[in-house]
């Protein structure tokens, strides 16, 4: 974190509804995937509505490490001039990842298939967060790694250049395993193929189509299988990122839980890989309306008209769990004030996240008075039906940005304040998280 070193303590209130219209900023994984394309295209690509969040940076200056130039010029547009497959330089120091596990796992992929040597390093959350599942099917496209025990950060790696081809079929649902093979794939001879079960985000297909390379996508029998032709030549691209459905999240279920709130969330992406907590909501009776649905740079977008709703808990679909996974702390906000008992299952991936966001989540709840159940692999939520909770806690957010916006949220909810520990990882992800709340009407503290 590069803000206040101090603590910052948040919490958020309300006396009125929530009304207005607001704009997120641009999408993260988008955004980390612009810059890496772009830094492997030859020639400039033209990014707008990048992320200006901390992990984005930290992506930013590691293609800069590398060899590439990424810039934000004058009229708020960002321009990457890549330095082709197979160009990327030695970095001459540690290539510093922040609290970003996106940027770690996708750039271990493309040093992997480089002739290059690189020490990734985190801040104290991404130290503790597996990095073995990269780890293996890199090493077998030929890269060498030292890692910390448990295969953890700091690690020193050594691409391959060419790396060989694999097919690998991914032994967990993660769209940042699958991206750092078929990254590493793009310098390596012949098809290498990703298999996964449960599809899971799919920007980086999207995404590299646009910028010239063979991608396919098939549903089989045994999964989602994707396969790309190495050796590809990337051709420079203009990029336009969607506003971030996993910060739209915040806002979304702020509306719904404070009461005669009316709020539009424009440019929001829609991507189905994505909007898992949409159909989450919508089942537990919330009112949100896709209005002006379009397609913008290859990945679907609306706006999103959404106005505060008398909830009812569910059973969450376990097989939407992919397309929601950064959006479980919002969504056991939400359960906490619906009518009845929310469960959830199928999360064992939300235990190595930036924090364990089952067991922070059920502690942070009951400190505000919300009785829940911790499953090894979920939560259960026991809501009471939009009556105020007790609030009156402080909340350790872990140097965790969604469970810190998830208790500023709750904190709209409760009789008394629920007082975030510390704000500052909300820089990570979305830096105007605070200022957006207020311009709908939240005071801040
Ligand atoms: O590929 C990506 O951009 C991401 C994939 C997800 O992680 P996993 O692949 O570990 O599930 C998600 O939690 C993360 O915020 C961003
Ligand atoms: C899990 C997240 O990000 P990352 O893995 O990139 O740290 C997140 O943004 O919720």
């Amino acid at each position: 974190m590069t803000a206040a070193s101090q603590p910052l303590p948040l919490s958020l209130n309300v006396s009125t509804p929530l009304i207005g219209t607001v704009r997120v900023p641009g999408d993260k994984s988008i955004s980390h995937r612009a810059l890496m394309l772009g830094a492997l295209a030859v020639g400039e690509s033209v990014i707008e509505g990048l992320l200006e969040g901390e992990d984005v940076l930290a992506t930013a200056a590691a293609m800069r490490a590398m060899g590439a130039s990424a810039e934000r010029t004058g009229d708020g547009l960002w321009r990457v001039n890549g330095v082709g497959v197979g160009g990327l330089l030695q970095p001459q120091t540690a290539l510093d990842m922040g609290n970003s596990g996106t940027s770690t796992r996708l750039l271990m992929g493309l040093v992997a298939s480089h002739a290059i040597t690189a020490t990734f390093t985190g801040d104290a959350s991404l130290s503790k967060r597996p990095m073995g599942r990269v780890i293996d099917p890199l090493s077998l496209m030929g890269a060498r790694f030292e890692a910390s025990p448990g295969g953890r950060l700091p690690l020193t790696m050594a691409g391959l250049c060419p790396a060989v081809p694999l097919r690998y079929v991914l032994p967990v649902a993660s769209a940042q395993v699958k991206s750092a093979v078929l990254l590493a794939s793009l310098n390596a001879p012949g098809v290498t193929m990703v298999i996964e079960k449960t599809p899971t985000r799919d920007h980086s297909e999207r995404m590299l189509t646009g910028f010239g390379a063979q991608v396919t996508v098939e549903d089989a029998p045994e999964g989602r299988i994707i396969s790309i032709r190495g050796e590809a030549e990337l051709k420079p691209q203009a990029i336009i990122v969607p506003g971030d459905p996993s910060s739209a999240a915040f806002p979304m279920v702020a509306a719904l839980i404070v009461p005669g709130s009316d709020v539009l969330i424009e440019n929001v992406g829609v991507n189905p890989t994505r909007a898992g907590l949409i159909q989450a909501l919508r089942m537990m009776g919330a009112s949100i309306e896709l209005l002006n649905e379009r397609e913008v740079g290859g990945e679907p977008v609306a706006d999103l008209r959404v106005r505060a709703s008398a909830l009812s808990g569910i059973e969450v679909p376990p097989e939407i769990a992919p397309s929601m996974i950064d959006e479980y702390p919002i969504l056991f906000v939400a359960a906490a004030l619906a009518g009845g008992t929310t469960v959830a299952r199928g999360l064992g991936e939300l235990r190595v996240k930036e924090s364990d966001r089952i067991t922070v989540m059920a502690e942070g709840l009951r400190a505000c008075g919300v009785r829940v159940e911790e499953l090894e692999d979920g939560l259960v939520v026991h809501g009471t039906g939009g009556e105020r909770r007790a609030g009156g806690a402080t909340v350790a957010s872990h140097l965790d940005h969604r469970i810190a916006m998830s208790f500023a949220v709750l904190g709209l909810a409760a009789h008394r304040p629920v007082i975030v520990d510390d704000a500052r990882p909300i820089a990570t992800s979305f830096p105007s998280f605070v200022p957006l709340m207020e311009s709908l009407g939240a005071e801040s503290r």
